[in-house]
């Protein structure tokens, strides 16, 4: 583990049982009430994607917004808003999915992007992959490629980011946490 991943890891909370029994919530609040840790993670984010081909960034409702739109500022990049449902106006696309702890649905306005645009999507974390999987399918549909899926946390024991591997889409974490501790 490089000492950024320790220190980034250091400042994410284990919530046990919580939104409901036997989850391991990874809270990034304490990262966010620090400069220091958020810094990392933003610029770790932007010397990754500074000289990679990319049109456009998606980041989703809601943590992913807060890393999302710093990067996007930062790359001078368009942001694409995926948000939950009906929070945004229309025309809209919706995609259904599985979370570690219920079901939610996605929604970005049609138009987000143009055929063939190179997109990166960014979240907080990645559990089961649902929310990228569906954000996925949702810039795909609009012709969008998907240059990568990257997000600070993996959850591996949730599979996520081999689901997401497995459907050609690549993906990048700034740390994992391997276990339930
Ligand atoms: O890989 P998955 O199993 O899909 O889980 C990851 C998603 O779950 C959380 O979002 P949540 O729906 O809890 O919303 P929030 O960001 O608004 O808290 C998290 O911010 C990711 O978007
Ligand atoms: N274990 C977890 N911690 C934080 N956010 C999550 N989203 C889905 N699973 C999660």
């Amino acid at each position: 583990m490089s000492v950024d991943e320790i220190y980034i890891k250091a400042n994410i909370k284990a919530v046990h049982d919580w939104p409901k029994e036997g989850v391991v919530f990874r809270d990034i609040t304490p990262l966010l009430q620090q400069p220091k840790p958020f810094r990392m993670v933003i610029d770790a984010l932007t010397q990754r994607y500074i000289n990679h081909e990319i049109d456009r960034i998606a980041a989703i409702d809601s943590r992913g917004f807060l890393i999302g739109s710093v990067l996007a500022y930062n790359l001078n990049k368009p942001l694409i808003l995926v948000r939950k449902k009906d929070k945004l106006p229309p025309p809209v696309i919706s995609e259904s999915y599985e979370l570690e702890y219920g079901t939610a649905t996605v929604e970005i306005q049609k138009g987000s992007c143009n055929k063939g645009d190179k997109v990166l999507i960014i979240d907080d974390i990645i559990a089961t992959g649902g929310t990228m999987m569906a954000a996925s399918t949702l810039l795909k549909s609009q012709g969008a490629e998907i240059m990568e899926a990257a997000a600070i946390i993996d959850l591996p024991d949730l599979n996520g980011s081999t689901r997401l591997q497995n459907l050609g889409i690549g993906v990048y974490s700034l740390c994992a946490f391997e276990d339930e501790n």
